[in-house]
């Protein structure tokens, strides 16, 4: 192994790598070669106590701190980040299995891009006045809601750890992030980075484990935000424990989005919106396109397009910056994709290219497209998390507009149309969180990014996240002598 991937301990607290022998112990694969390159203890109850104290020690005097102040500190970790963009590309795709022609511009990149943003608007975080009648006014304080909890899937560790710690911190809070059992190391780096930067001790501390830790730390009485990163069953889960107690949330869960492909499209655009929205990192995006209706003038063209082109993935070594399809993150999700299509040939959809695992070690799976999936069919109605792309074909535009919608999930959604102001309706009538015209699944740091319906409560990156991570206290100032009728 020609980096050293096992951290100096498991958890980072109060400005320092902390290890708790006691915790269970769990390997970190490389998905690529199936090899052990790390071993991490989970937190025992010690661990998780010290995290969340070190948090709220910490949370009043980085409260206490300017805006300014914290954003410099923000600004700096977004430097460092860039700086290190290369080894931390590298240990993200040891993580993930997601190839260095990806990690090196959308992991630490889009961290740092996070730490920036928020870094540049934490001075300017500021409350109202409201003037009244009589001379009365009303001030506003903008405040800082205290600990938070974030909780963190496999796809995406280093963004998921910056896209929570970045504007949590920007508004005065602290934080306990808990990566994914499947991914522990990265986040780790983020923390380091922050103290480094100049955060106190104790404003980004990382624990590892799994659903047990993460529920420990969300019922803590003192946690008040709880941000998750997940599926739609473990948001349900901690919501609900969440909600016991007034916490406040952030869901962002996963989703089953379309992508609808009108017969006036530039199909070439149409064909790229598929493949970014159902094969960047081996499909494992929660916001795939991975439904898409295609209108049936130009399906079978789509089709015959979309497999050439999928001839051209480059699957193979990660660390190669032309590979272009890397392994599933584990073999737990390796074994639900394959079962997935299994599923999809035996409700008789029609398997155009793909579909076979790749016989050689770690966790590999051709990129697989299917057609002539109808609605009920499973692979068109579960998020599968993997490359597996569905073709459903349509007719019109009012037909299409309800099957898209008919889903619990409201994560996504895209048009391909060269009529811009079909585009613009297709869009208003999306049940969806972010919607996209003619391309599909950017998400800068500029843009609120999150679902609806199951797939989510509340935004992250953009100023909205600023309204999850903060509250507003109401001053009410009288000018005037105090009356009462008695
Ligand atoms: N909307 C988004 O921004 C977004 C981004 C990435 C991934 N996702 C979704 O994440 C899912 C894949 O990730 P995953 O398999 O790691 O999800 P998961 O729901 O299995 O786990 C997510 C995290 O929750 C923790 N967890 C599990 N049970 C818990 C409990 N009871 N209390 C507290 N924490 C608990 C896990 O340890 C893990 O850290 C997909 O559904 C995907 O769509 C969503
Ligand atoms: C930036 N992407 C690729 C849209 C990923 C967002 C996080 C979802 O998994």
């Amino acid at each position: 192994m020609p980096y050293d991937t096992q951290p100096v301990a498991s958890h980072f607290i109060d400005g320092e790598y902390v290890e708790d022998t006691a915790g269970e112990i769990s390997e970190v694969i490389y998905p690529a070669t199936g090899e052990v390159i790390a071993k991490v203890h989970a937190a025992t109850p010690a661990i998780v106590d010290k995290a969340l104290a070190a948090a709220e020690r910490a949370q009043k005097e980085w409260a206490a701190m300017s805006g300014t102040e914290r954003g410099r500190v923000l600004r700096r970790a977004a430097d460092i980040m860039r700086e290190r963009n290369h080894d931390l590309s590298v240990l993200e795709t040891y993580d993930t299995g997601k190839p260095m022609s990806e990690t090196t511009i959308a992991d630490a990149t889009s961290g740092a891009d996070a730490l920036e943003y928020f870094g540049g608007l934490a001075a300017s975080l500021t409350g109202e006045h409201i003037p009244l009648a009589g001379g009365d006014f009303v001030y506003t304080r903008r405040q800082a809601l205290g600990v938070c909890v974030g909780i963190g899937a496999w796809n995406y560790p280093t963004q998921i750890a910056c896209w929570k710690g970045a504007p949590a911190l920007a508004c005065g809070n602290t934080m306990v992030f808990k990566p994914s059992e499947v991914t522990p190391l990265c986040a780790l780096k983020v923390a380091e980075i922050l103290i480094e930067a100049g955060a106190p001790n104790g404003v980004y501390n990382v624990v590892q484990g799994m659903g047990a830790v993460g529920a420990s730390l969300v019922t803590d009485p003192r946690v008040t935000k709880v941000s998750l990163t997940g599926s739609v069953p473990t948001g349900k889960k901690v919501y609900a424990a969440a909600a016991a107690e007034m916490k406040h949330v952030t869901m962002e869960l996963g989703g089953k989005s379309p992508m609808i492909v009108f017969d006036d499209a530039d199909i070439e655009s149409a064909i790229s919106g598929a493949i970014n929205g159902n094969f960047y990192s081996t499909g494992q995006v929660c916001s795939n396109g991975t439904r898409v209706f295609v209108q049936k003038g130009i399906k079978e063209k789509f089709l015959a397009r979309l497999a050439e082109r999928m001839g051209d993935a480059v699957i193979g070594d990660p660390m190669e910056m032309e590979t272009t399809i890397g392994p599933m993150s584990s073999e737990r999700q390796l074994n639900i994709v394959e079962g997935y299509i299994a599923k999809g040939k035996e409700e008789g959809a029609r398997l155009v290219k793909g579909g076979n695992r790749i016989e050689k070690d770690g966790y590999w799976i051709e990129p697989t497209l299917f057609a002539d999936v109808t609605d009920d069919m499973t692979i068109a109605r579960e998020e599968i998390f993997g490359p597996v792309l569905a073709v459903l074909d349509f007719d019109t535009e009012e037909e299409v507009m309800e099957r898209a919608n008919a889903t619990e999930f409201g994560l996504a959604a895209g048009v391909f149309t060269q009529d811009l102001t079909r585009a613009h309706r297709v869009v208003a009538g999306f049940e969806a969180g972010t919607c996209y015209i003619n391309t599909y699944n950017l998400a800068p740091v500029e843009a609120p990014f999150g679902g609806v319906k199951a797939s989510g409560v509340g935004r992250e990156n953009s100023k909205e996240a600023i309204n999850h991570y903060s509250e507003v206290k109401t001053v009410y100032v009288s000018m005037n002598p105090c009356e009462a009728p008695f």
